[in-house]
């Protein structure tokens, strides 16, 4: 039997895996799900404008639009990374707006052969934006074929095969690459130094998701407060689109049971129905922590350890989960594996062993 390939940014589980699952460890999971794919265009800011929060990230870019405007040339290739969810995409799509340029887009594990990649470049019109998602997955041979079109615009191409093979070189049209990556240290350093822009997405403050949340019901025309919004906000794990996903299903529930309205207590009830807890953790959340504590003191833990006990993937622990556990300070990362903090302990009501100490 075949077994699908398991990819940790889909927000799914590994399909040969028992995992008991529940409805709310899909739902704060940052990966996409097939639900999201339509709502998402739908809520996609199209401007630099309408793009809330990242104000690091949006100032570099806005300067180097403007220059690369001015001087009528291509902007430079553009390296987007941080945890999924957090913009990637729809910044891409927002560079090519503000460029007036035409948008291709691909992934990583999209691109099998070195033809799907040459197809692609040497179609590609002038000064158009090419956004490559998950480069991190690109494979090695494709990679290095990147190197000439990213820094010369040239593609080699080799005719023939053997002895009599013959480079062919082409010229291409000068264009933006814009590439995300969940997984910024894998990617290798020639590959790195092709970017002339790297923009780092930091996870959202309460109060920018709480804009996100605001604007979404606006063009979905849901009537919510802003307390409503807050309490989603809150529980959304700094990321935007499960802040999106989790107001879609408030609004269901203000629907039945509260007259369409979206108040504080209505997002409550709503979001204790599908187990979203205060700070947006899902079953897995507090079974790593669990784990952590109670299968291994606290820590440190290997993460390939870790994955195992808990029966899941380490890319999907290392990619979806760890970086808003060690955000918001519940988890920590050492040389010597992962260990729960205090905060950690707290949250589960479990009491914290003193340390021993050779000094009283
Ligand atoms: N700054 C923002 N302001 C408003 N909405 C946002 C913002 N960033 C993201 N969103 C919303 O969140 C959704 C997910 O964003 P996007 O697809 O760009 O994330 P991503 O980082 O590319 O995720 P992945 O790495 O999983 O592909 C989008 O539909 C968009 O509506």
């Amino acid at each position: 039997m075949d077994i699908p390939k398991f990819n940790p940014k889909a927000g799914g589980k590994r399909p040969d895996l028992d995992h008991g699952s529940s409805d709310a460890e899909r739902l704060v999971s940052a990966g996409k799900v097939d639900d999201d794919v339509a709502f998402e265009l739908k809520l996609r800011p199209t401007r630099l404008a309408e793009f809330i929060g990242q104000t690091k990230a949006k100032e570099q870019l806005a300067i180097a639009l403007e220059a690369a405007k001015s001087r009528g040339e291509a902007l430079d290739h553009v390296l987007l990374f941080g945890p999924p969810g957090l913009g990637k995409t729809t910044l891409a799509t927002i560079i090519a707006n503000e460029l007036s340029v035409g948008y291709q887009q691909t992934s990583g594990p999209a691109l099998q052969i070195q033809g799907d990649l040459t197809a692609i470049l040497t179609n590609l019109r002038e000064r158009q934006v090419l956004f490559l998602d998950e480069i991190h997955r690109l494979q090695a041979v494709l990679e290095e074929k990147l190197y000439t079109a990213l820094e010369d615009y040239k593609l080699d191409i080799i005719i023939g095969q053997g002895p009599s093979a013959r480079t062919h070189v082409m010229e291409i049209k000068p264009f933006t690459f814009v590439a995300a990556t969940t997984r910024p240290g894998m990617l290798s350093s020639p590959l790195r130094s092709r970017f002339g822009i790297l923009l780092r997405l930091e996870f959202y403050t309460d109060d920018e998701l709480r804009f996100v949340v605001t604007r979404s019901a606006e063009v979905m025309g849901i009537p919510i407060d802003q307390d409503g919004a807050a309490e989603i906000a809150m529980r959304s794990r700094g990321t935007p689109r499960i802040a999106n996903r989790l107001l879609r299903r408030v609004r269901d529930y203000a629907q039945v049971r509260a007259e369409g309205r979206i108040d504080r207590a209505t997002a409550q009830k709503a979001l204790e129905m599908l187990e979203v807890d205060a700070h947006g953790f899902d079953e897995l959340d507090r079974r790593l922590l669990r784990t952590i504590i109670e299968k291994y003191d606290g820590g440190p833990v290997g993460l390939n350890t870790l994955a195992a006990a808990l029966a899941e993937e380490q890319d999907a622990l290392e990619e979806v989960y760890e970086p808003f556990l060690i955000q918001i300070g519940f988890l920590d990362r050492t040389p010597r594996g992962r260990v729960a903090t205090r905060l950690a302990y707290e949250h589960l009501g479990i009491e914290m062993p003193r340390k021993l100490s050779l000094f009283p």
